[in-house]
C-alpha cells in the first residue's frame, strides 16, 4: 500500500484465513504514542513488551514497531489529526495498539478513537475487569469482580449523529418531527418560540422572551439487529470458549424500548437461534413460565446449566450498575451497548484498583482487525511527568499478544506485572492507597516489571 508521509520498516504481515492468524515471526505492528500521558505510558509499555518477546523466544522473533500518528502530535506533524497514513496501516497490518487521544467537549473535533473503531468497523470493544492480588481497592472482596465485559462498538449514541442547538440541521429534524410526527414533537418542550413565551411569561410575568432562540440539540440513537447480533454472538462464543456461567445483557430497555429494549430481545432470540441447548435464556424461562408454571422453569433452567449450557439473563443498567458493586459474583460476562459499555467499564476498573490497570481492544472478529488500547483516557494534567500507570496499556498488550497466539509472551507480562505489584514498588496510583509502598515513576514501574518476569 502506498504511504505519504510514512514508511513501514522491514518485517511481515499479519494476515487471516478462514478465520485463523497468520503471525510471522517478525510481525509489523503499527501503534499510536497517543496524547497527554500516552507517550510516557508507551515508552514505558513498549520496553515491557520488547523485554517479554525477547524473553519469550530468545531473538526468534520480534515486533517490528512501526510508528503512526492521530491527535496532538499528528495535527502538528502533518496539519491533519487522521491521516490516511494511519488508518490505511492499521487495515494493512491487521492489528495495532494505541494510546488515548484527546477530544475536546462540546465542540472541536468529534472522537478520533470512535473514528478508528468506525472506519475498521471494530464492533467488539472487549474489556475484561480482573483482580491482581495485592492491588489496593475500595471494596472488600475485589476478587470477586472477574467480569468481562464486551461493549458494542459501532452504533448507539456513539455513532455521532448529532445536531447543534440553533443550527439549521437542527432545525430541519425539528421541522421534520412537527410535520411528520406532530405528537413525538409535542413532547421537545422548547422547540418552538411560542412555548419558549408562554414559559418566560408563566415564570416572570414582565419579561421580555421575544430575543430568545429555538435552540433543541438532537441526537440520534441508532441501534440495529445486525450490529446487536453481531456483538451478542461475540459475547456467547467468548464465554463458551472460555468456560464462563453466564452472559448478562444490561441494557436501559424499559425507557428506550426499541433500541436498548429491541437490543435485549434481538439478543435473545440469537442466542437460541445460533447457540440452541448450548444456552439457556431467561426468555425461555418465562415462555416455559408462561406455559408450564414457575416449578417447571425452574426445573428446565436448573437441568440447562447442570448440562453445561451458559445462562444469558439480562438486567437494567441502573440496578446493574449497583449490583456490580454489591453482588459481583453474579456477573460473569457483560454484554451491552455503547454508552453503557463506556460507563460500565470505568466504573468496574475502580473495584479492581483504578484505571491504571484497566486494559482493552477493539475487535472485528470477521476480519480479524483489530487495534488494543487502555480504558482510560489521556490524564493530561500529568503529560510529561513520568509518573501514571503504564499497567492499562502493558495489559492492553498482553491482550494483542494472546490474540496473536504469543501466548508466552503474554504469560510473562502478567508475570512481570504480578512480581512489580508484590514488591510494593509502584506508580503514585497505587502507592496512595498501599500501605508499606513505594512511590515510583511510570518508566521504572515498567522495569519492575521487567525484573520480574
Ligand atoms: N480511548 C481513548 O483514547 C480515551 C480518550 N479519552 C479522552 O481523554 C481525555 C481526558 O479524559 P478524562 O475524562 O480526564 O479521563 P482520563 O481517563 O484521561 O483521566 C481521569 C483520571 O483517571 C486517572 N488515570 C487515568 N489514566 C491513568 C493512569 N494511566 N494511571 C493512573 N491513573 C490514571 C487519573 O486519576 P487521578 O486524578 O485520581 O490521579 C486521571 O485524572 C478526554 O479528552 C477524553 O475524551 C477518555 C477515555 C478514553
Ligand atoms: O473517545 C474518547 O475521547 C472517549 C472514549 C471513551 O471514553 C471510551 O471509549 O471509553
Ligand atoms: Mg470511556
Amino acid at each position: 500500500m502506498p504511504y505519504k508521509d510514512i514508511t513501514p520498516p522491514a518485517g511481515g504481515k499479519i494476515s487471516i484465513q478462514n478465520g485463523k492468524l497468520n503471525v510471522p515471526e517478525n510481525p509489523i505492528i503499527p501503534f499510536i504514542r497517543g496524547d497527554g500521558t500516552g507517550p510516557d505510558i508507551w515508552a514505558a509499555s513498549q520496553r515491557v513488551f520488547d523485554a517479554a518477546v525477547q524473553k519469550a523466544y530468545g531473538g526468534k522473533r520480534k515486533v517490528s514497531w512501526f510508528e503512526v500518528f492521530a491527535g496532538e502530535a499528528s495535527k502538528n506533524k502533518f496539519d491533519n489529526w487522521l491521516p490516511d497514513d494511519t488508518v490505511d496501516a492499521f487495515k494493512e497490518f491487521l492489528v495495532g495498539i494505541k494510546g488515548p487521544l484527546t477530544t475536546p467537549v462540546g465542540g472541536g473535533i468529534r472522537s478520533l478513537n470512535v473514528a478508528l473503531r468506525q472506519m475498521l468497523d471494530l464492533y467488539v470493544c472487549l474489556r475484561p475487569v480482573q483482580y491482581f492480588t495485592g492491588v489496593p481497592s475500595p471494596v472488600k472482596h475485589p476478587e470477586k469482580v472477574e467480569m468481562v465485559i464486551f461493549r458494542e462498538n459501532t452504533e448507539d449514541i456513539y455513532a455521532g449523529i448529532e445536531y447543534a442547538g440553533g443550527t439549521p440541521e437542527a432545525q430541519k429534524v425539528l421541522e421534520f418531527l412537527a410535520q411528520n410526527f406532530p405528537k413525538d414533537f409535542a413532547k421537545i418542550r422548547f422547540g418552538t418560540k411560542q412555548a419558549i413565551a408562554d414559559y418566560m411569561k408563566l415564570a416572570s410575568p414582565d419579561h421580555d422572551a421575544s430575543h430568545i432562540p429555538v435552540q433543541v440539540g438532537l441526537g440520534i440513537k441508532p441501534v440495529s439487529n445486525v450490529g446487536t447480533i453481531r456483538l451478542i454472538k461475540s459475547a456467547i462464543e467468548y464465554a463458551i470458549r472460555e468456560k464462563r456461567k453466564s452472559v448478562t445483557i444490561v441494557h436501559k430497555g424499559n425507557i428506550m424500548k426499541f433500541t436498548e429494549g429491541a437490543f435485549r430481545d434481538w439478543g435473545y432470540s440469537a442466542a437460541e437461534r445460533i447457540f440452541g441447548d448450548k444456552v439457556y435464556t431467561w426468555a425461555k424461562w418465562e415462555k416455559t413460565k408462561k406455559e408450564k408454571g414457575e416449578a417447571a422453569a425452574n426445573e428446565e433452567q436448573k437441568a440447562a446449566l447442570k448440562g453445561g449450557a451458559i445462562l444469558i439473563k439480562d438486567a437494567i443498567a441502573d440496578i446493574a450498575l449497583q449490583q456490580v458493586l454489591t453482588r459481583p459474583e453474579d456477573f460473569d460476562v457483560i454484554a451491552t451497548l455503547n454508552l453503557n459499555g463506556d460507563y460500565l467499564s470505568d466504573a468496574l476498573a475502580a473495584q479492581v484498583g483504578g484505571i491504571g490497570i484497566a486494559p482493552g481492544g477493539n475487535i472485528n472478529f470477521v476480519t480479524g482487525h483489530a487495534i488494543f488500547e487502555a480504558t482510560h483516557g489521556t490524564a493530561p494534567k500529568y503529560a510529561n511527568q513520568d509518573k501514571v500507570n503504564p499497567g492499562s496499556v502493558v495489559l492492553s498488550g498482553e491482550m494483542m499478544f494472546r490474540y496473536l497466539g504469543w501466548t508466552e509472551v503474554a504469560d510473562l507480562i502478567i508475570k512481570g506485572l504480578n512480581g512489580a505489584i508484590g514488591s510494593k514498588r509502584v506508580t503514585y496510583d497505587f502507592a496512595r492507597m498501599m500501605e508499606g509502598a513505594t512511590e515510583i515513576k511510570c518508566s521504572e514501574f515498567g522495569e519492575n516489571m521487567i525484573a520480574h518476569m
